[in-house]
């Protein structure tokens, strides 16, 4: 099942610099990880923006939750999830 998800990053102002380098890193790791497993299939920043758009491969709803409350910058996004389903008029055949 593929999903858009978009993720707004809110970091505490008063948040260390050198703990939020190590959640980034900690999280671009996983999501790396994801990417290569397949089940991150696109990853974009918002321009101008501290957010990105993704598209989610996974299997169901319950595990879409997992991957993402596993996220390190979990407890600091704004996360919001939209089901895809192919468009009739998509000329890509990959798109399911
Ligand atoms: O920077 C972001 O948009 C949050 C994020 C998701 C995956 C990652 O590496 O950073």
């Amino acid at each position: 099942m593929l999903f858009k998800v978009e993720m707004k990053v809110n970091l505490p102002h008063g948040m260390p610099a050198e703990v939020a380098a190590e959640i980034k890193a900690r999280e671009k790791a996983y999501a790396q990880e994801l990417q290569n497993q397949g089940k991150w299939r696109h990853l974009w920043r918002v321009a101008g923006s501290y957010a990105n758009v993704s598209i989610f491969d996974v299997a169901d709803n319950t595990e879409l939750q997992e991957l993402i409350s596993a996220l390190p910058l979990f407890p600091y996004m704004d996360i919001s999830v939209a089901p895809l389903c192919r468009h009739p008029s998509s000329i890509h055949e990959d798109d399911s």
